[in-house]
C-alpha cells in the first residue's frame, strides 16, 4: 500500500494534503485515525457530544446505533462532507479539519455512500477504470493527445480494472451499464471502485444495506479479505451480521459513546442491549 502522505509534486496520490505547517499532535502509533471530542449540533439538537473514537492501524472498526444516535453525522465529519463545530479528526497523526474531501480522498482515505454512487451511464468496466484515476500520473492534456504516457497508463488502468472486476465477481457484468445492475452488485462495484486505488482507510457507509443474505456474506469476505491484505476498513453499518468482521466495535447513543470494544464484548453489554437491540 502506497504512503499516503509522501512528498511529490506531478502524482496527485504523493501530495502531501496534510500540509507541512499542520502541528504533529501525539496519537497511539496504533491509530490511523482518531476523532478527538468532536461535537456538532443542528440548530438546538445536540447530535454528537464530545465523540472520541480510534481506528487502529490495519483494523476494521464498526460504528453501530439505532436510528438517529449520530452515525452519519460522524461519519461525514470523518470523510470530510460535514466540519465539527469543536473537537479535532485526526489522521497520520495530524488534525485533517481543514482538508477537503478530495485532498483527503488523496491522502488515502476514501469513503463510499449509503446510496450506491457508480457512473450509470458508464459500464461496469468504465467505472472501474474511473476508479484508477488517482494513480495516473499524465496530465489531461496529455490524456486528450493520447501521448505515449497516457496511453500507458489508461493499458495498466484496463488491465487493473479487469483484475478487479474478477477479484469482485463482476466479470461477467463488465461491459453492462452500471445504472443497469441490481442494487447488491451496484454496492459491490462501488466497494470494487474504491478499492481499487489501494486506498489506506475505506470508509463504508452502511454497504450492505438493500443486499441478500448470500450477497452480505461475500461482502464480509471481500472486506476481510482486503484487510487481511492490509486495508484499514472503517464500518458505518446496522447490519449486526457483517459487524462480526470488525475488531473493534463503538456504539453511539444519542450523540455519546456507551460502548466500544471486541463485537462479542459490545454484543453482551447492557446498556447496548438495551439501547440498539431492545432487550
Ligand atoms: N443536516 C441536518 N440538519 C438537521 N438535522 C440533521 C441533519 N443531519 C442529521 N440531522 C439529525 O441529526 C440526528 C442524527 O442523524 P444521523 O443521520 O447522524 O443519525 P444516524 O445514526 O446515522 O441515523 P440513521 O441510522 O437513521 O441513518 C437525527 O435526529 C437527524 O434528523
Amino acid at each position: 500500500m502506497a504512503p499516503p502522505l509522501a512528498a511529490g509534486a506531478s502524482c496527485a496520490r504523493e501530495r502531501n494534503v496534510t500540509r507541512a505547517d499542520a502541528p504533529l499532535t501525539t496519537t497511539p502509533s496504533s491509530a490511523l485515525l482518531e476523532v478527538r471530542a468532536v461535537s456538532k449540533s443542528f440548530g438546538g439538537l445536540h447530535v454528537l457530544r464530545a465523540v472520541d473514537l480510534t481506528i487502529a492501524r490495519g483494523s476494521i472498526t464498526g460504528l453501530i446505533g439505532p436510528n438517529g444516535a449520530g452515525k452519519s453525522t460522524l461519519f461525514n465529519i470523518v470523510s470530510g462532507f460535514l466540519a465539527p463545530d469543536r473537537g479535532d479528526v485526526i489522521y497520520h497523526g495530524r488534525p485533517i479539519g481543514r482538508i477537503s474531501v478530495v485532498d483527503r480522498s488523496r491522502a488515502g482515505l476514501v469513503r463510499t455512500f449509503q446510496t450506491p454512487q457508480v457512473f450509470g451511464h458508464l459500464t461496469v468496466r468504465e467505472n472501474l477504470v474511473a476508479g484508477c484515476h488517482k494513480l495516473g500520473r499524465s496530465g489531461m492534456l496529455a490524456d486528450m493527445l493520447g501521448l505515449p504516457l497516457a496511453r500507458r497508463e489508461l493499458a495498466q488502468m484496463q488491465r487493473r480494472a479487469a483484475l478487479t472486476a474478477a477479484r469482485f465477481s463482476l466479470e461477467p457484468v463488465a461491459d453492462v451499464l452500471a445504472g443497469k445492475l441490481p442494487v447488491g452488485q451496484q454496492r459491490l462495484l462501488e466497494l470494487a471502485r474504491a478499492a481499487i486505488a489501494d486506498p489506506e482507510l475505506l470508509c463504508l457507509d452502511e454497504p450492505s444495506s438493500g443486499l441478500n443474505g448470500d450477497e452480505v456474506d461475500q461482502l464480509a469476505r471481500m472486506l476481510t479479505q482486503l484487510n487481511e491484505e492490509g486495508m484499514t476498513v472503517f464500518l458505518v453499518s446496522h447490519d449486526m451480521e457483517l459487524m462480526g468482521c470488525a475488531a473493534t466495535v463503538n456504539v453511539l447513543c444519542f450523540g455519546e459513546t456507551i460502548a466500544s470494544g471486541p463485537f462479542a464484548a459490545v454484543k453482551a453489554d447492557p446498556r447496548v442491549r438495551e439501547a440498539y437491540l431492545g432487550a
